[in-house]
């Protein structure tokens, strides 16, 4: 955060074409450019908010996760003035936290192999102590 470029809103202003469209969103300084063909809505309302300041727009649409970590991506700079909040800062982590959890899924995976496991040779480790007890 420390590091970001400010810009103040006649700055981002003068970035309103296809061909270098930037717009504000949550105090992020946005340079969509290179996504305008990859916006699933297409490039036409991203157009529209060009040079100005998108929030509003943005969280209207209910945009997922991914689409709130994708802005990451394109931030060149944040607002000048703009004060983040603790949720605000903390959303530059939830890329993290996603990668730390789906970490937590792959190990939790490996009990239910294990337990299959047991549920194979316990049997067989009883069956083996009953007919050595029974017959030697
Ligand atoms: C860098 C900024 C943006 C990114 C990365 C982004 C990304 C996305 C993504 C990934 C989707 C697919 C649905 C989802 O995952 O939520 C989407 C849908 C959409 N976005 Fe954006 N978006 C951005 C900005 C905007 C803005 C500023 C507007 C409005 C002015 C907008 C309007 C829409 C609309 C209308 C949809 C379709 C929603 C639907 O089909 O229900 N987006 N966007």
């Amino acid at each position: 955060m420390a590091s970001q470029k400010v810009f103040t809103l006649s700055q981002v202003a003068q970035h309103r074409s296809k061909k270098d469209c930037w717009f504000v969103i949550n105090g992020r300084v946005l340079d969509v450019t290179k996504f305008l063909n990859e916006h699933p809505a297409g490039e036409e309302v991203l157009i529209e908010v060009a040079g100005k300041d998108a929030t509003k727009q943005f969280d209207n649409i209910g945009h997922s996760k991914e689409a709130q970590n994708l802005l990451l991506k394109y931030q060149v700079g944040v607002l000048q003035g703009h004060a983040f909040t603790e949720s605000d800062k903390n959303a530059f982590f939830v890329e993290s936290t996603r990668k730390e959890m789906s970490a937590s899924v792959i190990k939790d995976d490996k009990m239910p192999k294990y337990a299959a496991f047991l549920e194979f040779v316990l049997p067989l480790v009883f069956t083996g102590l009953y007919l050595s007890y029974r017959y030697l």
